[in-house]
């Protein structure tokens, strides 16, 4: 099976076609780590303003300015530019979920306040993370989980943006500018724009191109999801490639749980054939392991650090 592309316009859970639309975001989760989503959660309009506008404004300021996106939070390192391997930079916003979080990005740039940056990348966090959100309820109701742990799951989400350039890939036959990896989130969601760039992996080995449909957003499983369904669903394995050597912009919405709650196996994903095979983390702890020079160069970051066989079991 391929990636899925789903289309998820005007679906909600009390629509006819909800439950088959579960299935396929499931099936293509649990297949790929990966689907695809047809939506309309960003009008041309607001991609204009964002890819256009926004994005180019932003990265065009002196690199002085960029480091003071910092971020108070250890873990995750505000903007980030010069990761081995890898010809990017990028920004963090966290928690985007606090209206208040990219009137506090846009202050770094614009000191008297930038309110056409901050309300565009606003307008598109909010419709990236309620499809994401949603894709989440998908893929567990898909997999059986029960409906009042799929609310409280919900309910303790927080979503990180990344806000990324690409130059123009160093060795133009190779066309890679971020080596493959897995992502530390519970889901990433990718907005691409114009310029090709996302591959994921299929379980054999070979590499998917993602391409960058307007009308698409890419969802990935990362490593937390993995943990919660005790395997079930693989985080998807990436890279971007851009045979075409343009330089690229991509935007990216990562979910995770807030840190004062733990993260751990979900119950309808244990039984007696099936114990957890991962001890509960937080957050902030797996993405400062993840971020370490060892998490960094582990080819399985999760098993390492929680996988239960690391801690004194038998097996
Ligand atoms: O830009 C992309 O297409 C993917 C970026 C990515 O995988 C990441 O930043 O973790
Ligand atoms: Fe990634």
């Amino acid at each position: 099976m391929e990636v899925a592309k789903i289309d998820l316009r005007g679906l909600n859970p009390s629509s006819p076609g909800w439950g088959k639309a579960c299935a396929a975001v499931t099936a293509s989760m649990v297949a790929h780590g990966c689907v695809v989503v047809v939506h309309d959660a960003i009008s041309p309009e607001l991609r204009q303003a964002v890819f256009d506008r926004a994005m180019p404004q932003l990265f065009a300021f002196p690199v002085e300015t960029k480091q003071q996106n910092v971020s108070s939070d250890t873990a995750l390192k505000g903007y980030i530019s010069k990761v081995p391997g890898a010809d990017f930079e990028s920004f963090n916003v966290n928690k985007v979920d606090e209206a208040r979080s990219f009137h506090d990005f846009s202050n770094i740039f614009w000191p008297q306040g930038n309110p056409e940056f901050s309300n565009t990348i606003g307008a598109l966090a909010r419709k990236v993370i309620e499809l994401e959100d949603m894709v989440e309820k998908m893929t567990l109701e898909g997999l059986g989980v029960r409906e009042e742990n799929i609310a409280s799951h919900l309910h303790a989400l927080t979503h990180v943006l990344r806000l990324s350039h690409y130059c123009v890939p160093e060795d133009a036959k190779m066309g890679v500018t971020l080596p493959a990896h897995t992502d530390p989130s519970l889901v990433t969601a990718l907005v691409q724009h114009e310029v090709e760039g996302l591959e994921v992996q299929t379980k054999d080995g070979r590499w998917i191109a993602i391409p960058p449909e307007a009308d698409t957003i890419t969802f990935m499983a990362g490593d937390l999801l993995t943990l919660m369904t005790n395997g079930r669903v693989a985080a998807s394995v990436h890279r971007v490639k851009t045979l075409s050597n343009r330089e690229r912009y991509a935007i990216l919405c990562a979910s995770s749980v807030k840190n004062s709650v733990a993260i751990s196996v979900m119950d309808e994903f244990v039984d007696h054939g099936n114990p957890p095979k991962y001890n509960s983390v937080k957050t902030d702890e797996y993405l400062e392991f993840r971020y370490s020079g060892e998490g960094f160069k582990s080819s399985q970051p999760l098993e390492e650090y929680c996988g239960v066989h690391k801690c004194g079991s038998t097996e």
